[in-house]
């Protein structure tokens, strides 16, 4: 039986007396795709902010299987954990000015974070770049132009090449696809499926659309007031939902 690359246990964050998320605990295989659901207001980015080191929960556990060894996230000194933020993890906002450096070109971009991780060979560097801008499908004569001079659907699968060139292990996403409009949605999902399952990806992926999570998720986990009311394989959730919450939420989306 294959360890859990990551295990959450009892997390709990309060903000004052409001609940941001409570007791939320979940295994994440390698290799898997975990899609966490909800209404605006259900927890889902402070979940997805406390995963990631973002934010400081007040209670829980956050157990990640390091090359030494299982660590405990919330335990590590802060420089270790941004190690892990820029080795194993990596990070992808729903806007993509969040997660790239604007005035700093494609290959910039993209260079920088194997820089941040040891490279120092400029041609190595400029022609991993370049396969990554092919990978996410940006022509390679744009690698000199900058992040402003792209559409939407540009700066996020650049956004998507800058995060994925160092070879993490575990991917966080947040409302990757939100923003866009759906045709642009539809091509972006299709690559990001691919990458995906091409790179063995564990991915915690945040939406509030179910075909999102229907198109990449292995397993879902739904939540409602900071509570996980239901987890399971996202078929199986979304075909005969438990709780009345996400049959309401199923059954919402269908009739749209
Ligand atoms: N910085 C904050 N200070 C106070 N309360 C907050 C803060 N951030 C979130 N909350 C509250 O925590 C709860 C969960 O919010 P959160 O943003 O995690 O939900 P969400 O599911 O991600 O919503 P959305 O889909 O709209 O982004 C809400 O009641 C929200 O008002």
């Amino acid at each position: 039986m294959t360890q859990p690359l990551l295990s959450v246990r009892n997390l709990t964050k309060l903000y004052g007396p409001r609940i941001g998320c409570a007791d939320v605990a979940f295994d994440l295989y390698p290799g898997e795709v975990l899609g966490i659901v909800g209404e605006s207001g259900s927890g889902k980015s402070t979940l997805l902010s406390c995963l990631a080191g973002h934010q400081t929960p007040d209670t829980g556990k956050v157990i990640f299987e390091t090359a030494q060894g299982p660590r405990d996230v919330l335990q590590m000194a802060e420089p270790d954990r941004r190690r892990l933020g820029r080795t194993d993890w990596a990070y992808v906002h729903q806007n993509p000015r969040d997660g790239l450096r604007m005035g700093v070109t494609a290959g910039g971009n993209v260079g920088e974070r194997l820089m941040a991780v040891g490279a120092r060979h400029y041609g190595d560097i400029r022609d991993k770049a370049t396969d990554w801008l092919g990978r996410v499908e940006i022509a390679a004569d744009r690698i000199d132009d900058r992040p402003r001079q792209f559409s939407g659907g540009m700066q996020q699968r650049l956004q998507i090449a800058r995060n994925l060139v160092t070879g993490p292990r575990l991917v966080f996403m947040d409302e990757p696809t939100g923003g866009l409009d759906v045709s642009v949605q539809a091509r972006l999902l299709d690559l990001l499926r691919g990458l995906v399952r091409d790179l063995g990806l564990s991915v915690i992926i945040v939406t509030h659309d179910l075909a999102v999570v229907r198109l990449l998720a292995h397993r879902l986990m739904v939540m409602k007031s900071g509570h996980v009311v239901e987890q399971g394989l996202t078929d199986q959730v979304l075909d005969d939902p438990q709780h009345g919450y996400t049959q309401l939420l199923v059954s919402s989306i269908l009739q749209v």
